[in-house]
């Protein structure tokens, strides 16, 4: 049997109007492996992470997501959970309700999927009844992430997951990252924090490693 990347990308140009963004960019990331791209603001990390992730379409380029082709499929969405668009809160549904939600909707009893530790360790216990809106920012951020960590899947793509946590909610995501990797996820993130990737157990790639130059 063949072993997939989880991805793989290969001479991927974007544009848009007449501004290059992505220019004969590759990248790999192995099953089972994290990785973490960097580079300056607008260098292009989020219209990465949006065409592996099938919400926007390169002008040109290979991408396979373990193998296949990203595309908004059922079977590519029970595989893939990404951060890359925010979520949509339904009004009137507590913290707690989404997640049952999130769980149900992918065939999980809540209890059995831990909610309940989950959003006690995300720091949201005392949250719980809290409709999403009314959290703060940092602490929408750590729903976001609960949401995407409780629901099974085989590859996280996480769009500066640590943007708005404070330092230990940035050390305790980065430990579910970690345990994430070890349980045979994969995890493909852009971030700005180094110290945040390592810990999450990401090997970081810049922008400019990934890119390869004009020749298309
Ligand atoms: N929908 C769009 N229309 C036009 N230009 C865009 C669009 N989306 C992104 N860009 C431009 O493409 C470039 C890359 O943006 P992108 O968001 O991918 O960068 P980034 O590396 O993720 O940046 P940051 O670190 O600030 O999040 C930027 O110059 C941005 O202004």
């Amino acid at each position: 049997m063949v072993e997939h990347s989880a991805v793989e990308v290969e001479n991927l140009y974007v544009s848009y109007g007449s501004t290059p963004v992505l220019v004969n960019v590759g990248l790999t990331v192995p099953a089972g492996a994290g990785v973490c791209v960097t580079g300056d603001n607008g260098i292009g990390k989020s219209t990465l992470l949006r065409c592996v992730s099938s919400l926007q379409q390169p002008d040109s380029g290979a991408i396979r997501v373990f193998g296949a082709e990203p595309g908004d499929s059922p079977a590519f969405w029970a595989t893939v959970a990404t951060t890359v668009e925010p979520p949509t809160w339904y009004l009137g549904l507590t913290v707690r309700e989404h997640a049952e939600l999130v769980c149900r909707a992918h065939g999980q009893d809540p209890e059995d999927a831990g909610i309940d530790e989950a959003l006690e360790r995300l720091g949201l216990g005392a949250h719980a009844d809290a409709i999403p809106p009314s959290l703060s920012s940092g602490q929408k951020q750590r729903l976001t992430l609960a949401l995407v960590l409780l629901r099974p899947s085989s590859l996280l793509i996480l769009d500066e997951p640590e943007q708005r946590l404070d330092p230990d909610g940035r050390a305790m995501v980065a430990g579910m990252l970690a345990e994430y990797l070890s349980t045979g996820g994969s995890l493909l993130l852009a971030s700005h924090d180094d110290k945040f990737a390592v810990a999450s157990g990401a090997e970081i790639v810049t922008m400019e490693q990934l890119s390869g130059g004009e020749d298309r």
